[in-house]
């Protein structure tokens, strides 16, 4: 059979020959009616080829049993039951990024799926997605930025220190953190990542090699930042030491620069070429762990998030000797970025596309915005999310519609409203375009526990 169905073979499937399946599109938003098209239509022949696997299933089980016309079929029914998966906050996050996660599961090679509570729209596996998988991983699945990611560095220095140095520490965020896409520094700072055998042993690495030296310690563009702020313990913690209390803090976050970004253009470009993917979900493409391609892939991305830490421990130490203490905490995780664990006494690929790992006793950071707090967690090692909790707050707005709907004036009120000083930052960055951060942790009871806050006051983005 071809790629598309046929109206016979619609009709073998128990739809009435003049209820066409155009009828059922017609409920859908004409703009989406193309690309609703082809998602009905391949459920249809997963139907067809195998009714009986469909037996059980909400929608399509009855379609196979033809009790059910595809009139009644809506687009947010057309799950797969057969991976299973969990959503939290489900009422707040887009039909699309559903979607998304329903089409992985589709894959041969999805194991159990998940979408954190500040899940929305990305490329291929959605931003907050969560995807195990059988000996295989795909690229787009960690993310373009491979190993991004937060890090949060706590410092015995009473808050009212930073409220009388206000200078400078902005002073310390201007001259020593570095944005843009481009940016490198203008000396090479060494690191024992640069004399790991990937640098030598794969090609394109051996290639990426003066770049990456150059870009160490820097933090790129979009809504990576580093920022002062202050910490406020509300649970004793003996794990990191901490007493309850007030602190202050420095967080950042970034990832792998330009060494990642090449690294998923590359292997995105050698799955793609091997997995001959509908173009719906070509984004999806994977690399089988028991090849030469994927071995190495999972050498180069382990090698980026290697990096990505690299460069966060740089950015961090160089400040802290800046402000001439040493950090009494230091909490971080990689929140793009597949690791091998246990799914169900069975090593999977876990990927966490935007998602942060929280195993049971995890210790966390979770971001709000620039102007609400963000969240020191404890992960819970709940087993129906992959023991991963988000990443954030998660974007309420695209950039494109920050633009249409804020200005700067109404960036700066929200800004003195919180007292918060931001140096850099565009329109598309605006705090206001995530969701409420409190909403996203309510949601997410289940999957951490809250040791305290961080709250920033000195925001240094691009721009
Ligand atoms: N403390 C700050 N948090 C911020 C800022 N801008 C965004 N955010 C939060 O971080 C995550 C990161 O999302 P990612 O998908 O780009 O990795 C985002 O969801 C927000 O909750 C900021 O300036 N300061
Ligand atoms: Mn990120
Ligand atoms: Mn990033």
């Amino acid at each position: 059979m071809g790629n598309k169905l046929k109206g016979k073979d619609l009709i073998k499937l128990g739809f009435p020959k003049n209820n066409s399946i155009n009828i059922a599109l017609g409920q859908i938003n004409r703009y989406r009616k193309r690309e609703a098209k082809e998602r009905i239509l391949e459920e249809a022949k997963e139907v067809l080829l195998a009714p009986e696997k469909f037996q059980g299933n909400a929608i399509w089980g009855k379609v196979a049993e033809g009790l059910v016309k595809p009139v009644e079929v809506k687009m947010h029914q057309l799950k797969n039951t057969r991976v299973p998966f969990s959503i939290y906050g489900e009422n707040e996050i887009d039909e699309q990024a559903k979607y998304q996660l329903y089409d992985v599961l589709k894959l041969p090679i999805a194991v159990q799926g998940a979408l954190m509570p500040d899940a929305h729209y990305g490329y291929g596996l959605p931003i907050g997605g969560v995807l195990a998988t059988d000996n295989a991983v795909i690229p787009y699945g960690v993310g373009v930025d491979i190993g991004c990611r937060m890090c949060l560095t706590v410092y015995p220095i009473p808050v009212s220190f930073l409220k009388g140095k206000q200078h400078q520490f902005e002073n310390i965020l201007k001259d020593h953190t570095k944005f843009g896409m481009y940016e490198t520094h203008s000396k090479k700072h060494d690191n024992e990542i640069f004399y790991r055998d990937e640098f030598t042993e794969i090609p394109l690495i051996k290639r990426l090699k003066d770049k990456a030296y150059k870009q160490l310690g820097t933090s790129g563009s979009g809504n990576h930042f580093v920022e002062f702020g202050t910490v406020a313990i509300t649970e004793n913690n003996n794990e990191f030491g901490l007493q309850t209390g007030e602190y202050i803090g420095v967080l950042s976050h970034s990832g792998s620069r330009g060494l990642g970004a090449n690294i998923a253009k590359h292997y995105t470009y050698l799955a793609t070429k091997q997995c001959h993917l509908p173009k719906n979900v070509q984004h999806l493409a994977w690399l089988d762990l028991n090849t030469h391609d994927g071995q190495e892939y999972w050498q180069a991305m382990n090698l980026a998030g290697d990096y990505a830490k690299a460069c966060h421990d740089d950015i961090h130490s160089r400040i802290a000797k800046l402000i001439g203490s040493k950090p009494v905490a230091k909490i971080e995780n990689h929140h793009n970025f597949a690791w091998k664990e246990n799914v169900n006494g069975k090593e999977c690929i876990v990927h966490r596309k935007g998602a942060t790992p929280a195993k049971k006793k995890e210790l966390g950071i979770i971001p709000g915005s620039m102007t609400a707090p963000g969240f020191i967690v404890r992960g819970l090692g709940n087993s129906a999310s992959l023991q991963s909790a988000s990443h954030g707050a998660g974007r309420k707005h695209s950039r494109r519609k920050c633009k249409e709907k804020f200005t700067k004036s109404d960036i700066k009120h929200q800004l003195k409203m919180n007292d918060v000083t931001l140096i850099g930052g565009g329109i598309d960055e605006a705090p206001m375009a995530y969701k409420d951060i409190k909403k996203v942790m309510a949601n997410q009871q289940e999957l951490v526990e809250v040791l305290g806050t961080f709250t920033p006051k000195i925001v240094r983005m691009d721009k």
